[in-house]
């Protein structure tokens, strides 16, 4: 093989390449205009994730989705940016699995805004100090961020896309490990890591924190102090690793999910997933009632999470996820049926069904 000739032939490819992505950043100004007239958001993960599922049809290989997704994701990244870069809360500080989250989500070209607790994610979209939070929902392990749930319940902002992340826990520390009494992290990182430190450090106290990039920057204040956390805050605050993949399930995974002030439009092609929040009236079967109001109409119910209500004492809410979008008809006659067993139903968001 005459290896100039291939040479020759990809710079051609590459110059194609570079006029293209010039032109369709061009194009951004276009689209910047004509949604400043129809009054649209930046921001539309429905056709995000519409073009996504054209490139997946499009793509014959041998480029993986996966791959292709990541670099739409920076082209469709510049081109929002273009128009305004988006500036995104998250639960900080830096380096938190929730940062690498919202970078999955929305590129490099963002202006990022770590806050200190959940809470101050959703104050600070709430206020318009920011355009979108992202805040972390349940873990593949560990279950429910129930400070999440509370504060969708009570927020009038709405969920408009989810990432998934895989989660790789280590332990870090100034310290080496036969010298550790305390370890510092998120309650959820710590369950996702139950059993490894019982096996490793059974002596440590565990103590929770906001974050786990919170709990690697206390980490040096005194003497035995370790923290759990990803390896990129150990590298972001120059703490040592002292053991990796120390999580006790390899297939870990925690979902993040995105709110903002305007709820996000149709995907269409059954790509949409809806979440809602009912209250039950105290009868018998008023549950079952609820439940059906989707089974009966064969709408996906693919999570149920019951939390107390934070209002009366053993009044529970109920948080589900649906396959469908909330402006579908079948979900809108779901949703008629559940008003009549549920004192409360609560929309809170329809957003792209992405894995
Ligand atoms: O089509 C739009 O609404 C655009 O702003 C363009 C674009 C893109 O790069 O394709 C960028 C941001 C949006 O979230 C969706 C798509």
């Amino acid at each position: 093989m005459d290896l100039e000739k291939v040479r020759t032939r990809i710079d051609e490819i590459d110059r194609e390449i570079v006029a293209k992505l010039n032109e369709r950043l061009t194009l951004a100004g276009d689209v910047a205009a004509a949604k400043a007239e129809a009054g649209l958001p930046i921001f539309m993960p429905e056709r995000e994730e519409q073009i996504f599922m054209k490139l997946a049809r499009l793509n014959t290989g041998p480029l993986e989705e996966a791959t292709l997704r990541r670099i739409y994701g920076e082209i469709i990244s510049v081109t929002r940016a273009r128009q305004r870069k988006l500036r995104i809360a998250y639960l900080g500080p830096e380096a938190t699995y929730t940062e690498q989250a919202a970078v999955k989500q929305f590129g490099q070209q963002i202006e990022t805004m770590p806050q200190r607790m959940i809470p101050d994610v959703f104050t600070a979209v709430e206020k318009g100090e920011a355009d979108y939070g992202v805040i972390p929902i349940e873990n593949s392990t560990g279950g429910a961020v129930l400070h999440s749930l509370d504060m969708l319940a009570e927020t009038e902002l709405k969920i408009v896309s989810q990432v998934y992340l895989p989660i790789e826990h280590c332990l870090v520390s100034r310290w080496p490990l036969e010298a550790i009494t305390e370890v510092h992290s998120k309650d959820q990182a710590l369950i996702q890591c139950r059993d490894w430190l019982a096996r490793h450090l059974p002596g440590a106290r565990q103590v929770e924190c906001d974050s786990t990039a919170q709990a690697v920057r206390l980490s040096g204040e005194h003497e035995g102090m370790a923290a759990i956390a990803g390896e990129l805050a150990a590298t972001r605050y120059g703490v040592p690793v002292l053991a990796k993949g120390i999580q006790d399930r390899s297939d870990n995974v925690t979902r993040f999910l995105v709110i903002g002030a305007r709820p996000c439009g149709r995907t269409g092609d059954g790509g949409d997933k809806t979440s809602l929040v009912f209250s039950i009236n105290d009868e018998v079967g008023a549950l079952e009632r609820a439940v059906k109001a989707f089974s009966s109409r064969g709408i996906n119910m693919t999570k149920i999470e019951s939390r107390p209500s934070r209002r009366k004492a053993w009044d529970y809410l109920f948080f589900v996820d649906v396959i469908g979008h909330w402006e579908d008809a079948e979900v809108q006659a779901a949703v008629a049926d559940l008003k009549d067993a549920c004192r409360l139903v609560k929309w809170l968001g329809s957003y792209p069904n992405t894995k």
